[in-house]
């Protein structure tokens, strides 16, 4: 059977929301604490949002540095489709597996908002149902959610209405089978878990539709 991981690390409050949307999208996950992950389990994996540790150092910082993320390394290396969604969206660039750095909203604060956001990259397997340049809306809530390359990288999203700075407009960053994203698609699948937005769900039946369930 097909089971999705969704990683939850002290402090990660969006698990419950990932585990809805991608029951909504006929798949099955699993929420693992991040003590118990293994590599090798899971046919992909989602580092769903909050505020791991806190956000204490840096947002991220510290759940980059523990033994599940090097885990979970193990698994992209195999190809394993991961999803991190803000505050996964910054583990997974604080441990190097995906370009660039999330650093401070400018103007400077917490934004909790709908926005829209542009498909650039298509051929994720996250948003193959999505077309190139299609404009969806999802809510965002961060404040750490500036995005400065620090070499090549590939945009998946970028935001219409560009809310906290990120160099380019980016939203969304894919390397291989890896995505980041900063706003949130697990909170726009329909009115039970959001006001209604549906711009996320083909973000989780794409990801149905890759590992052919
Ligand atoms: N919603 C979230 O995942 C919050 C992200 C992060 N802790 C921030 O505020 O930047």
């Amino acid at each position: 059977m097909i089971v999705v991981g969704v990683l939850k690390f002290p402090g990660t409050n969006g698990d419950f929301d990932v585990l809805r949307a991608l029951e909504l999208a006929g798949l099955r996950g699993e929420v693992v604490w991040y003590k118990d992950y293994r590599s090798g389990v899971y046919d992909a994996v989602v580092l769903a949002g909050g505020f791991s540790y806190g956000d204490r150092l840096r947002a991220g910082a510290i759940a980059a540095a523990t033994e599940a993320v090097e885990r979970l390394r193990v698994d992209v290396e195999r190809g394993v489709p991961v999803l991190g969604i803000c505050n996964g969206f910054q583990i997974l660039t604080e441990a190097g597996l995906l370009p660039g750095a999330l650093v401070p909203n400018d103007p400077p604060g917490f934004v909790s908002r709908w926005i829209r956001v542009r498909v650039v990259d298509n051929e994720t397997p996250f948003t193959l149902l999505y077309q190139r340049g299609e404009v969806v809306y999802m809510p965002m809530a961060h404040a750490e959610g500036r995005y400065i390359p620090t070499g090549p990288y590939r945009a998946a999203f970028k935001y219409v209405d560009n809310p906290n700075g990120s160099v380019d407009d980016v939203a969304g960053v894919a390397v291989g089978n890896v995505l980041g994203l900063m706003p949130h698609p697990e909170r726009a699948v329909g009115p039970h878990v959001s006001r209604g937005g549906v711009g996320g769900l083909k973000l989780w039946l794409s990801l149905k539709q890759w590992l052919k369930t």
